[in-house]
């Protein structure tokens, strides 16, 4: 618990470092909205002095002093205006230059998490809307609301009367923000679900444009959207509702409240207790101390998104922080080792993988079988990092991998994933995983060693083609290739290839197991998930994975009997090999 504690207080150091130099800013610009809140005063001073000095006198030179002082006064107030806004949107670049790489990493990192793309996509949308929220209004309103009181007291030393009627305006119309504020918490959740909701319908869509085409369900996909986009735009109009039903209120309630200042000014002169002067001055001052209300009213929906947005942003920045920055580890050369791993699914927490122990030493390589869903991707996951152990630890060299610093351990695994997916970029860039510099002979050896480099030189520029809309759709077998290129770039200790021969040719395939072999003679470790014997031609261990659990492991010829004939084209799955799982009683994994 206090280590908890501990760790919290760390990242919460962390986080603070993002905001760090941004208080004094704000201070700045605090003491700036004061000293145009004052300025702001001109108009209602000017006002009287007119009515009350220049007229009282006659006196044009009087006039002329008094004005040639108010427009200087003005252009000083506009002034501090171009300097405050100017500074508002340089604290929302700056937040944004600082925040965005943390909420992308969250984008990238949150479908590992059972997060859904449209979910993570908005993740980083909360960027750009608290942004462009520094750069309205909105920020303005709230610096000059803590100022109104300058413009209470001068309408109260106009008259105390008016200054009462002044603060019963100021309240109404702040019950008003209360209720506005009450009014679309509630909409603000329902509203980012429901946009998440139909964007992620859009992305699965499009994901999909090949099959909805072929099977020609275009106009039930778009159904679809269309109920999703309904939904959205419901909510959007009930919270647009309560901001311009509001807006309008304050604004009528604002005429309401000058019109009867002007009514009370004017029954105090004919009493004979203000001066004419003073009518204008305190109308202008007063309709100056509402405006901030006024404002933070019609931009209310806003404010509250763009404080929504901050929270998670800030949520997000605390759960990314580490307590303690992992130090760098020697390469490892000698093991990979699973103690007791248990893997959960993200969002229902069902145990997926349970309590799987094995040992891997240099120059081996390692066939994974199963049937369908049994795991085998799971177990993969959790051996390169990517799906967090629920229990248990993967250790490279004795050492768990959440010891290792990120970047550096990237740089010891390979991994080639069942849907194989490549980046919008040139090959070499996809080879490299967009090393900062090129290694034109690293890059050639992955190509070579994964045989695909031939391929490579005869595409239109080489490895300078580009890959993606816009320039190369490779085939599936191309795009399997390329990315075994890209898992064996830079030699890592660890290659892990799941389902690698889905769609490689014989030529392919052969280059799949000289990959493999290529690895365990440089003293790497290799694991293939296999679904095709070909595939287990290089390794020299086996491990079967059914109904989430490791129910055999061992070398090659125990578990699934001596090395299979060649057979021909038409291969049968790996787990319906000849004597498949009769296990002696030794190589069975202790439950
Ligand atoms: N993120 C996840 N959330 C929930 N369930 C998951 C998740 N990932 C995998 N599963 C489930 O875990 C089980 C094992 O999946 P896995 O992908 O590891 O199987 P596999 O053995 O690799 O199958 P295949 O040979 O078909 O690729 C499946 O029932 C799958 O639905």
């Amino acid at each position: 618990m206090r280590t908890g504690d501990t760790k919290d207080h760390i990242k919460m150091k962390q986080v603070r470092k993002i905001t760090a130099g941004l208080r004094s800013v704000l201070i700045y610009i605090f003491c700036l909205s004061g000293l145009i809140n004052i300025l702001a005063l001109t108009g209602s001073i000017y006002m009287l002095q007119i009515y009350d000095r220049a007229l009282g006198s006659g006196s044009i030179p009087t006039l002329l002093t008094l004005s040639a002082l108010a427009i200087g006064l003005y252009l000083f107030q506009g002034l501090f205006d171009i300097l405050r806004s100017q500074l508002l949107v340089r604290i929302g670049a700056r937040l944004d230059r600082q925040i965005a790489p943390l909420a992308h990493r969250v984008v990238v990192d949150m479908p590992r998490f059972g997060y859904s793309t449209a979910e993570a996509l908005e993740r980083g949308r909360d960027v750009d809307t608290v942004r462009a929220f520094l750069g309205s209004q909105g920020p303005v309103a709230i610096f000059d609301i803590p100022w109104m009181p300058v413009f209470l007291v001068f309408v109260y030393m106009l008259h105390p009367l008016l200054g009462a009627l002044t603060l019963g305006g100021m309240v109404v119309l702040t019950l008003l923000t209360v209720a506005a504020e009450l009014m679309t918490r509630r909409l603000t959740g329902a509203t980012q679900a429901a946009v998440i909701q139909r964007n992620a319908i859009a992305d699965s869509n499009a994901r999909n444009a090949d099959v909805i085409k072929a099977m020609g369900f275009a106009g039930r996909a778009v159904e679809r959207f269309t109920l999703a986009n309904r939904d959205h735009l419901d909510l959007h109009t009930r919270a647009n509702d309560i901001s311009g039903t509001f807006g309008a209120l304050s604004r009528v309630l604002r005429m309401i409240l000058q019109s009867a200042l002007l009514g009370l000014g004017a029954y105090l002169t004919i009493t004979g207790d203000l001066s004419a002067g003073a009518i204008i001055a305190s109308s202008v001052a007063s309709s100056r101390a509402l405006a901030p209300i006024d404002m933070a009213i019609g931009n209310w929906k806003q404010v509250v998104g763009a404080r929504a947005a901050f929270a998670r942003l800030k949520e997000t920045a605390v759960a990314l922080a580490t307590a303690t920055e992992p130090l760098s580890l020697p390469a490892p050369k000698a093991s990979l080792r699973l103690d007791g791993v248990t893997v959960a699914a993200p969002g229902s927490g069902r145990v997926l993988l349970a309590d799987v122990t094995m040992e891997l030493a240099a120059g081996q390589a390692l066939g994974i079988i199963g049937p369908s869903g049994s795991g085998k991707t799971t177990l993969v996951k959790a051996m390169t990092g990517i799906t967090p152990v629920l229990r248990g630890g993967v250790r490279l060299d004795g050492a768990d991998l959440p010891q290792w610093p990120e970047a550096e351990l990237g740089r010891y695994i390979g991994y080639l994933p069942q849907d194989v997916s490549l980046m919008d970029a040139t090959i070499a860039e996809n080879i490299s995983r967009f090393a900062a510099q090129t290694d034109m002979t690293a890059i050639v050896a992955a190509a070579l060693a994964a045989g695909v480099h031939e391929m490579i030189v005869k595409m239109p520029d080489g490895y300078q083609t580009r890959l993606g809309a816009g320039g190369i759709l490779p085939s599936g077998g191309q795009r399997q290739r390329i990315a075994l290129a890209r898992a064996l770039y830079g030699d890592p200790f660890l290659v892990v290839l799941d389902e690698p021969n889905s769609n490689l040719d014989n030529e392919g395939e052969a280059a799949l197991s000289e990959a493999v072999a290529g690895v365990r003679a440089r003293g790497g470790i290799a694991v293939v998930i296999a679904h095709r014997p070909t595939a287990l031609s290089a390794v020299n261990m086996i491990a079967v994975v059914q109904g989430g659990r490791l129910t055999a492991f061992g070398p090659k010829e125990d578990i699934i009997g001596p090395k299979p004939v060649p057979q021909p084209a038409a291969d049968r799955p790996a787990a319906d090999m000849p004597k498949p799982m009769v296990l002696q009683p030794a190589q069975r994994v202790p439950a």
